[in-house]
């Protein structure tokens, strides 16, 4: 029933009118996930400043307590939001997750003069190459 790419599958499924909600709602969450990977991306350069520090100051790349109390809170926010707050641990782990990966890498470029190391620069672990 429909050319337009947006539609996808359904394009082809349903009533002209079905297919005009259906894509006012695509729209939004197109929106939204544009909005989730800018927020990712700035979550992402501030934990590489905390990756780059603690390499500095000789800290543990994983602080599990801190992490404890952050998966306590958003599970309270996410309950709070009608949000499933398993999903929302999940979600945060997968993320902290991948963080510690990037303090690992750091700490281990850095070596004993605690500053990122040439080897990584340029890398996605090095934060002053963006
Ligand atoms: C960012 C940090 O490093 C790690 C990653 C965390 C996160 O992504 O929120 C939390 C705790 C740490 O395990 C931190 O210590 O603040």
């Amino acid at each position: 029933m429909s050319t337009d790419p947006r539609a996808g599958e359904a394009g082809t499924q349903v009533e002209p009118e079905v297919l005009e909600e259906l894509l006012s709602m695509r729209a939004s969450i197109d929106n939204i996930d544009a909005t989730l990977v800018y927020l990712l991306a700035e979550r992402f350069k501030a934990t590489q400043r905390v990756g780059v520090l603690k390499a500095k100051h000789q800290l543990p790349a994983a602080d599990p307590a801190r992490e404890k109390n952050q998966i306590s809170r958003l599970k309270r926010l996410a309950h709070e939001a009608q949000l499933d707050p398993e999903f929302a641990e999940k979600f945060l782990n997968f993320i902290i997750e991948e963080v510690i990966r990037h303090h690992e890498a750091i700490s281990a470029s850095s070596g004993a003069t605690g500053q990122p190391g040439p080897a990584r620069a340029g890398s996605s672990d090095d934060p002053t190459a963006r």
